[in-house]
């Protein structure tokens, strides 16, 4: 985060030629035949330093690495001064320099280790204690709705950061979820989303949780101006909005202004960004469907990953040791994604999550400085539950013509011990074999003995794996609310590594920007069709898009809003 360009640093030029002259040797088979102990070198185990027992496994022996290579990847997270600015974020400093803004979701779940100065930090216990008090007055019944009813239905309405982590938490925890008490989220503009939602819900028993760190996000506002309406239909009188309506927000002022008053707020700060919120405020929700003491296991187990971040050696460090390698293949190998596959259907929304988590923090063509990057920087994500990957999108992977780093992840005991644990068990056995035939594939040789003589050439060809292919695995002893804190924090901080690493700002957001401004000068054409008349696209060929001022740009689009004023029906 220094802004050098990654690729100025000895150890970049070190790892350039490493790959040029050694890459044909690099593989897995030979490695691991080579020394015995590769997987003892290259797993760790990972022991929470305090707090809720939070263990797992990482074995990332399956790389296409071998312990130079490592080491001069470390050198190259030296060269960049990670462990320089992974201080600087935990001190509060304004490493989110664009928006001038510390960086302080680590300050969230800090349970009184890290002296952290930032205005806003010393309030993080009493929201804290705000989320205690008001999840259990609902849970247990004490918070009535406008009829004295008791709330059996919450409606999370956000979106991005606002709506991601919550729904994947609450997903991922399911087990420790109050199970009369349903959840919904709603976070698309599509009025869709919302119209199904309402259809489940009864005012009378319905909270509503209005969830945005600005509070001015269009989707949001306008999905709760939706349910506000909804609701006064049957409630009539605007009083009693504060029995069904609360705010999750940095925002006071837009949250007072919509009708929700200052003491159904729950505030966070804006060096918590959008994507780290789920461990502040924004994860009201989860406190309501986990309850308050599951919800602080979950901080916890996250604080002791912090933790662990921030003391252990870049050789042990967990978070580091998964962004260098996932680094090499994206810089090295021009490997354009990552997988995420956890098998464990819980955790089916991981992928999601870490969509926004990843993409939106490290999907960024500038340095600090400002300077237009000569490398890769963030990967694609994506990944689903495993074993439902297997049957769609797996082949590619195995034969695609593509490299495809992928994380398999897994609890050792399901909460779900069926039939003797013997769903549990087969799935294992699919999280055990997909790494290993990746990594080993099936020689030609192979294919041959087992199909026999009369097989032809192109059967066989067809039938042999390169393998060759690299991945991670991740293994904890069971789904608990720390195990999940500690997960999310440990991919949190191999973000901020490999961000620091290329140089780039992974804290602010300005390329979702310019589709919001385009969105609402089209929005004000949309019903005067005079507006677009005349422009059709046949005029916008002769602009470059780069020289175009925004309303030519929007002008691009004519021709679809003309389709669209001449079949809506209203
Ligand atoms: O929480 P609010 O302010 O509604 O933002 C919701 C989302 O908006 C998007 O445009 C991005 O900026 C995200 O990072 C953010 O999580």
């Amino acid at each position: 985060m220094s802004g050098r360009p990654a690729s100025e640093y000895p150890s970049w030029k070190k790892l350039q030629q490493t790959y040029d002259s050694d890459k044909s040797k690099l593989v897995l088979k030979e490695l691991f035949a080579q020394d015995p102990q590769r997987f003892a070198k290259f797993s760790k185990e990972y022991v929470s330093p305090d707090g809720p027992p939070v263990t797992f496994l990482l074995d990332y022996s399956k790389n296409l690495i071998t312990e130079p290579i490592l080491n001069t990847l470390l050198s190259l997270a030296r060269e960049a001064e990670l462990e320089t600015y992974r201080d600087k974020m935990f001190a509060g400093e304004h490493i989110n320099t664009s928006e001038d803004r510390a960086v302080l979701h680590v300050a969230l779940r800090n349970f009184n280790d890290f002296q952290i100065q930032e205005a806003g930090a010393s309030e993080v216990q009493g929201v804290l204690a705000h989320i205690k008090e008001f999840t259990e007055a609902v849970r247990s019944g004490a918070w009535k709705g406008y009829t004295g009813k008791t709330i059996n239905t919450i409606v999370n309405i956000g979106i991005g950061g606002s709506d991601l982590g919550p729904v994947m938490v609450t997903e991922a925890l399911k087990p420790y979820a109050k199970r009369d008490l349903t959840a919904h989220f709603v976070s698309n503009i599509d009025g869709t989303h919302i119209a199904e939602t309402l259809r489940e819900c009864d005012p009378e028993r319905t909270l509503f949780i209005i969830a945005s760190k600005t509070f001015t996000t269009q989707e949001t506002i306008t999905n709760a101006h939706t349910a506000r309406e909804w609701f006064l239909a049957s409630a009539k009188d605007k009083a009693h909005v504060a029995k069904h309506f609360v705010a999750l927000s940095t925002n006071t002022k837009a949250v007072t202004e919509f009708g929700i008053s200052s003491t159904n707020m729950f505030q966070f700060w804006d060096w918590v960004g959008g994507r780290y919120s789920l461990w502040s405020a924004i994860g009201l929700s989860i406190a309501l469907v986990i309850g308050y003491d599951n919800f602080e296991e979950l901080l916890k187990g996250a604080h002791g990953m912090d933790k662990h971040f921030k003391t252990a050696p870049l050789e042990q460090n967990l978070p580091v040791l998964l962004a260098v390698v996932g680094l090499w293949y994206n810089d090295f190998y021009g490997a354009q994604t990552q997988l995420l596959l956890p098998y464990d259907q819980y955790m089916h929304k991981f992928a999601d999550y870490f969509q926004q988590g990843d993409m939106e923090s490290n999907g960024k063509f500038v340095t600090k400085g400002g300077q237009r990057v000569d490398y890769q920087t963030g990967p694609i994500i994506w990944g689903a539950a495993g074993t439902n990957g297997q049957h769609s999108f797996y082949q590619l992977v195995h034969q695609g013509t593509k490299l495809i780093p992928a994380d398999f992840i897994a609890p050792a005991t399901t909460h779900n011990p069926i039939r003797n644990s013997l769903h549990h068990r087969i799935l294992l056995s699919n999280f055990f074999a997909q790494p290993e035939a990746l990594a080993f594939g099936k020689t030609e040789e192979e294919v041959r003995k087992e199909v026999g003589p009369n097989a032809s050439e192109a059967l066989i060809k067809s039938k042999v794996f390169e393998g060759n292919r690299p991945s991670n695995s991740i293994m904890f002893p069971k789904l608990t609310p720390a195990t999940l804190g500690a997960l999310i924090a440990l991919y949190e901080h191999k973000i901020f590594t490999q961000g620091v690493i290329w140089g780039i700002n992974s804290f602010d957001q300005m390329g979702v920007e310019l589709g919001k401004v385009l969105a609402k000068n089209i929005l004000a054409q949309l019903d005067k069709p005079q507006d677009v008349v005349g422009h059709d696209s046949s005029v916008s060929p002769h602009f470059s898009l780069m020289t175009m001022p925004l309303t030519c740009i929007t002008l691009q689009t004519t021709g679809v809003i003309h389709y669209y004023q001449k079949h809506r029906v209203e």
